[in-house]
């Protein structure tokens, strides 16, 4: 019975997988307190929308949403109780998966599973409690709050829009091509603080994007940027696509295609791929139909410059040179080591990118396999075999995977501030070329 599984009380053992098994991680406190919390943060703002849900989706809507609410609310007491996983219930190719990885599994509950799973169990379960009805089959829980976060972020949207349009219609005359992209890349790094499961659903300002610059340097922990840059600007590589595997809607959303214009228009790429989630996933992250409404939203904006980008990247989708990839690994329960094995044609898609850029958190934590790491493990380790190309990592770190630190700084870290790895307050750009082929 789940029930009796003793919940060690104890922090992650090294090179362990993260899990709310230890009940001194951070991974406990998510399980217990922030999971139940997004599900209720989510449960309150349907409540609250559903007069316009009725209206949007017809009364018949209105009453499915008394079941939905119903099955989160189960959902909830679920975990909190520490139950079994169930299957996923609806005949969706990725529930498929889901079930056959849970009955790998022996004997896991919310709280004795990998914390990855765990987390992105109840993400899935949320979305069948959609799929299963009638009129909501669509309906994303999250759009409100993805769009409100957008919506307050325009102060410094125009900001950095005014800056990224003055780059990119200069482009040909600038000389100092190199110090633009890697002062892109760390705005777009402090990008990634903007998340709303961090932040519980509360929707914060981005605050000042270049305020960020100033003090930046001590915030980065580890910085490959020159790496980086020698990678986007090899054009002499063969292949001449870069990849991003981008993260949360809104303002990072923005940050994410604002470096993207800034390859393509400098000729760094001649094709760009960028790949969002198929399902509403982490409450923050981008989805198609979000990709798609940032670009009207921009196109429709009353600041003259997010107008002109917007029609700019709007004509980048339409002519092709960014392409917007939606593929079900990405909300699959298991990090990257396994995509080789289970999704060869994403995998041999992405090895078709000379650059490969991943963003957040969650994509960290995948990329090194949901463990606790030695900090000094070199991140070509703790990729576990995962290289489809050359890639980097733009992550604001919020959980307890890390590598590829010099052991100076994991150090200094631990004494300065025991909590700093749930905090965002630090990021780190890691760049690795250890490439492994499709077998
Ligand atoms: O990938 P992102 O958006 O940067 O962050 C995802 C995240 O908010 O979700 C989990 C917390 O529940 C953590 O992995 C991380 O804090
Ligand atoms: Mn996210």
């Amino acid at each position: 019975k789940a029930d009796d599984i003793t919940i060690m009380d104890m922090v992650t053992p090294i090179n362990a997988s993260l899990s709310a098994f230890y009940k001194r991680s951070f991974a406990y406190y998510t399980v217990k307190d922030r999971l139940p919390r997004i599900l209720t943060q989510t449960i309150d703002i349907l409540v609250r929308h559903k007069d316009n849900i009725g209206d949007e989706y017809g009364k018949e809507a209105k009453e499915e949403l008394k079941t939905v609410i119903g099955e989160m609310s189960k959902l909830k007491y679920e975990i909190q109780t520490n139950k079994t996983m169930r299957n996923i219930e609806t005949d969706a190719p990725d529930a498929q998966f889901y079930n056959e990885y849970l009955a790998k599994q022996t004997n896991i509950t919310y709280f004795s599973a990998i914390w990855l799973h765990t987390e992105c169990y109840m993400y899935r379960r949320l979305r069948e409690t959609f799929e299963l009805t009638t009129h909501l089959k669509t309906y994303d829980p999250f759009r409100v709050q993805k769009q409100e976060s957008f919506a307050n972020s325009s102060e410094p949207m125009a900001q950095l829009g005014a800056y990224v349009l003055k780059l990119l219609n200069n482009a040909s005359e600038t000389k100092n091509t190199k110090e633009e992209f890697i002062k892109l890349l760390k705005l777009n790094l402090w990008g990634n603080k903007c998340d709303l499961s961090f932040t519980n659903g509360v929707v914060e300002d981005a605050g000042d994007p270049f305020q960020m610059l100033t003090n930046l340097e001590s915030y980065i922990l580890s910085d490959d940027s020159e790496k980086v840059w020698e990678a986007v600007s090899d054009l002499g590589h063969e292949s001449q696509i870069i990849d991003i595997v981008v993260d949360n809607a809104g303002y990072e959303a923005f940050t994410d295609l604002c470096i993207a214009d800034f390859i393509v228009s400098n000729g760094l790429a001649q094709s760009m791929r960028l790949y969002v989630k198929a399902i509403p996933w982490f409450v923050s992250d981008l989805m198609v139909f979000d990709f798609n409404w940032t670009l009207e939203q921009l196109r429709k904006s009353d600041d003259d410059n997010l107008r002109e980008l917007g029609a700019r990247w709007t004509d980048y989708v339409k002519n092709k040179v960014w392409t917007v990839v939606e593929d079900d690994f990405f909300t699959y329960p298991v990090d990257y080591s396994y995509m080789a094995e289970v999704r060869p044609k994403l995998y041999k898609q992405l090895s078709e990118a000379k650059f490969i850029i991943f963003k957040g958190d969650l994509n960290y934590r995948k990329l090194f396999g949901e463990k606790n790491w030695d900090p000094t493990t070199p991140c070509n380790v703790a990729l576990q075999g995962f290289g489809p190309s050359k890639l980097c990592t733009l992550r604001t770190v919020k959980c307890h995977v890390i590598c590829g630190l010099n052991g100076s700084v994991a150090n200094r870290m631990e004494r300065a501030e025991p909590n700093w790895m749930e905090t965002g307050n630090y990021g780190l750009i890691q760049y690795t070329d250890k490439i492994n082929p499709l077998a």
